[in-house]
């Protein structure tokens, strides 16, 4: 099945899948089953956050996954995770074999971090950290990568991130999702819309993820046009789990059409 092109592409992350699977010694759910079904369903991508205490996705979900996508070249894989942790071993294992990511998005969350809850802090007073990025980013762009930094939703901030050398920045949803439906959404949406036009403005397109889900998805991309992806894990497959991958998968891509 050809996937349509929308303005932007729906990467499906199945980290939640692999954590169900993680509570028994059975393959199931299979990891790569989930992929394929949603990528039938249209999705544009497959997400994976394989996080240093591999509570839920593993190294061999890592490696499956990219051999499944190589039988679907007009999808997109794309790892995240902290690169001065495990995330450059990944990108440099899978490369080496022929497999390499499309994306690699930089988050910089702590060993054993409960879920992700910020973007890189790029200010002066970081600017050793700024320093070990520079090489890393280079280093996936060598291997034919593109870069995706983790960040909050800081206009200011992403002048610095491109100095990197970063392809793109996915902004940090959460406090949005939060706010969502509440007197603070607008003011959100304000400071998401003028992130990414700072993004875009300093040479960078637009990716977009955590908590997003169903009921708050097309308002942010109304509010915020132009995102070239969104990856969508937990929402989605917690809505898969009453509805199944495909309708979830084809409702999330009408939520998506509905804003464009
Ligand atoms: C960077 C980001 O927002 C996602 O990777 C999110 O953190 C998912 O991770 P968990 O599924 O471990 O919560
Ligand atoms: N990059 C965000 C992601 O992959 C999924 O986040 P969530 O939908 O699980 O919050």
């Amino acid at each position: 099945m050809t996937a349509m092109i929308p303005t932007t592409a729906l990467s499906v992350n199945v980290n939640k899948v692999a954590l169900l699977r993680n509570t028994r010694h059975l393959d199931i759910p299979s990891v790569t089953r989930a992929a394929t079904l949603c990528l039938q369903a249209g999705a544009q991508g497959i997400t994976v956050h394989p996080r240093p205490d591999e509570r839920h996705i593993r190294a061999h979900d890592v490696h499956e996954l990219a051999q499944l996508l190589k039988a679907w070249p007009d999808r997109e894989y794309n790892i995240e995770g902290n690169p001065f942790h495990n995330l450059m071993d990944f990108i440099r294992d899978l490369a080496a074999q022929g497999m390499r990511p499309h994306q690699a998005t930089f988050v910089p969350d702590s060993e054993g971090q409960f879920t992700s809850d910020h973007g890189w802090q790029l200010s002066n007073h970081d600017a050793e950290e700024a320093k070990r990025l520079r090489p890393l980013i280079a280093e996936c762009h060598a291997l034919g990568v593109r870069v995706s930094l983790f960040m909050d939703a800081d206009a200011q901030a992403m002048a610095a991130a491109r100095a990197l050398g970063a392809d793109r920045v996915e902004l940090y949803t959460e406090p949005y999702a939060a706010a969502h439906g509440g007197g603070e959404q607008a003011a959100q949406l304000q400071r998401f819309a003028a992130a990414a036009q700072a993004a875009r403005d300093a040479g960078m397109a637009v990716n977009a993820g955590h908590d997003l889900n169903r009921d708050n998805l097309t308002g942010f991309l109304c509010a915020v046009p132009g995102v070239k992806e969104v990856s969508i894990g937990h929402a989605l497959i917690a809505d898969a789990l009453e509805l199944g991958y495909a309708a979830t998968v084809r409702d999330y891509l009408r939520c998506i059409r509905d804003a464009a």
